[in-house]
């Protein structure tokens, strides 16, 4: 399985936001690291078909990023999620589920075990409105893993949880990994150089780095601040 990302650009106006990217991603976790405004989440939603390249292309194993069939094997946190406050955790899963075309029971089936997964189980019949933005972000990442995804792609997932959410989190990332693409956008250093076999890293919507965690000139986190140094993260 293969995502390739052959030259990818966003420009809006005069401003370029992502800058001529080709990378191939294969199975298993790889961490996009920049500060604020390096084009993480351009590059993100291009990679979701939500946002058309200005240029370039994607595709999965020769399926084009606008495709139907591209769309069933994509799972996808977005950073800013909307919840339906009045309905429960499980009815939320339960309607994206039936948007995503799964079939009732399967997707309660489903529904049910990925609260478990995170953490969620015991709420899993409580309105959304009275959960704290951790227990919503866990939602979120359930939701993204509704239709077991080929292609999982998460930006920013790790914003709003807890130490102990963080690593419960990892491992369940750890796990997709070795079945999917994983790939996991933040500005924090550490959440992702323990899970990520390969480190991005973009600067100005270009691609700076490209790499293991191991292979940076020092430790990851010093690279990452010297190329951001004046860039404020
Ligand atoms: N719709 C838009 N119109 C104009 N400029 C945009 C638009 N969306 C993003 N940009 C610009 O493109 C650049 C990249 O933005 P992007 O949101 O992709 O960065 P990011 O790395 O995800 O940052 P953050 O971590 O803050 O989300 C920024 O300079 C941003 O201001």
């Amino acid at each position: 399985m293969e995502l390739n990302i052959d030259r990818v650009t966003k420009q809006y106006g005069p401003k370029i936001a992502v800058d001529r990217i080709s990378l191939t991603l294969t199975p298993g976790v790889t961490g996009l690291l920049g500060a604020n405004g390096a084009g993480k989440t351009t590059l993100m939603r291009m990679l979701c078909g939500i946002l058309r390249p200005t240029s370039g292309s994607i595709s999965l194993d020769g399926l084009d990023v606008s495709t139907e069939g591209y769309r069933a094997v994509l799972g996808y946190l977005p950073q800013d999620f909307g919840y339906y406050p009045s309905f429960s955790a499980l009815d939320f899963l339960l309607y994206l589920g039936a948007l995503k075309g799964m079939e009732r029971k399967q997707a309660k089936e489903r529904s049910l075990e990925l609260l478990e997964v995170v953490g969620l189980g015991e709420v899993a019949r409580k309105k959304i409105r009275t959960f704290s933005g951790g227990m919503k972000q866990r939602l979120g990442i359930a939701q993204a893993l509704l239709n077991r995804p080929k292609l999982l792609i998460l930006d920013e997932p790790t914003a709003g949880l807890d130490p102990k959410e963080r690593v419960r989190f990892r491992t369940l990332i750890e796990e997709q990994g070795k079945e999917s693409i994983v790939l996991l956008s933040t500005h924090i250093v550490s959440d992702v150089e323990h899970i990520a076999g390969r480190i991005l890293m973009v600067k100005d919507g270009q691609l700076i780095y490209d790499g293991s965690a191991a292979d940076t000139p020092q430790d990851l986190e010093g690279f990452y601040l010297q190329q951001f140094e004046g860039g404020g993260m």
